[in-house]
């Protein structure tokens, strides 16, 4: 099989360390896909990129055809067929993620026009540097000949987070719990929606029976997770971000399961849900020879209609302030 070539900015950053090898082993593209890696990451971190570099050899990956290191995003996008876009600027304990927005922008308008120039047709985009959605709205209108919706952000972590959570209250494995949302914004505001949620085949209410849990302790508890590992850490999460973002790949390379179970992805809003258009939103998504489409036709009561609205508005704010940061740079 030909090898595809998977690009991971920041990839001498602690995301990049943990998500390089499992690119190599073949999380992101499965078990049989040749893989050949462009690791780019900024002048200051060339030793340490190098350092990557070196232990991917070390490490003697059987699918893992080639590794490159670069400094230049021109010479990095060239011939690449998945883009992991991480590089930018993190958010450090205390700091809310606007603070982070101006310094991300930029670097994300750059980028966009190296791979515009470089990528092979058909390329997929993730973004995951904060503010993920954001960042992938301004590359994504910065490389107009890349189709709208090969542009996506990461909120399968916290798709995932919500797995974990309801598996940990329920005592049931993660593989049997199904069905979460994630709405709207990698951000404190993004509504985690359990009520299409099932756990063993049987509705998630039921299971947990504690409505107020649900409707409390969890959302607060997975939107806050972001926080709360940095305050653990010292460090925001890399090896579930990592993780999170080979799922995110995968499924929309070779589809979310045959059960019809779907996945949150942030994607090119097109309305659905009253979402407002022109963001990158996160919906509930099945996926199929390559492409994503929305989860269509679920019921919203009033409630989760409020939550999915306030993140859409969170989104749309953000992306004035993006478009400000750009023209005062
Ligand atoms: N969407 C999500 O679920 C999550 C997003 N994140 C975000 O992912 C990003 C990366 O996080 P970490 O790996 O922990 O940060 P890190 O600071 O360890 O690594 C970031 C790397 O990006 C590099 N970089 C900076 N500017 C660059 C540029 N212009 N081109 C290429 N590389 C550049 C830095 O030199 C550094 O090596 C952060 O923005 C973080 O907030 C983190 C966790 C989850
Ligand atoms: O909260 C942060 O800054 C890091 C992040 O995006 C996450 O862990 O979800």
């Amino acid at each position: 099989m030909a090898p595809k070539t998977v690009l991971v900015t920041g990839a001498a950053g602690q995301i990049g360390y943990a998500i390089c090898p499992m690119i190599a082993r073949g999380a992101m593209l499965g078990p049989d896909q040749p893989v050949v890696l462009h690791m780019l990451d900024i002048e200051p971190a060339k030793q340490a990129l190098e350092g990557v570099r070196m232990e991917l050899i070390d490490a003697a990956y059987p699918l893992l055809a080639d590794v490159k290191a670069f400094t230049d995003a021109e010479q990095a996008c060239k011939g690449v067929d998945v883009a992991v876009m991480v590089g930018g600027f993190p958010r450090k304990a205390g700091m809310e993620r606007k603070d982070v927005m101006s310094k991300n922008v930029a670097i994300y308008k750059a980028q966009a026009s190296a791979l515009e120039k470089g990528a092979n047709p058909g390329c997929k985009v993730l973004v995951v540097a904060n503010p993920a959605n954001t960042n992938a709205l301004i590359l994504k209108e910065n490389a107009p000949s890349i189709p709208a919706e090969n542009v996506t952000c990461l909120t399968r972590l916290d798709h995932n987070r919500a797995l974990g959570q309801l598996s940990e209250r329920s005592g049931v494995h993660n593989t049997k719990v199904k069905n979460v949302i994630i709405w709207g914004n990698h951000s404190s505001t993004q509504y985690p929606d359990v009520n299409h949620a099932t756990i063993d085949g049987k509705p998630a209410r039921e299971v947990i029976g504690d409505d107020a849990y649900l409707d409390g302790d969890f959302i607060t508890t997975v939107q806050q997770r972001g926080a709360a590992i940095i305050k653990a850490r010292g460090l925001s999460s890399a090896l579930s971000a990592a993780s999170s973002a080979c799922d995110h790949i995968r499924d929309w390379v070779l589809g979310t399961p045959a059960d019809g179970s779907w996945v949150s992805m942030g994607v090119y809003s097109d309305g659905s849900y009253d979402a407002p258009k022109g963001v990158i939103y996160s919906f509930p998504v099945t996926c199929k020879d390559g492409k994503w489409s929305i989860v269509q036709g679920l019921s919203i009561d009033a409630n989760s209609a409020a939550k999915m609205k306030a993140t859409g508005e969170e989104l749309v704010e953000e992306k004035a302030l993006a478009l400000e940061c750009l023209a005062d740079a």
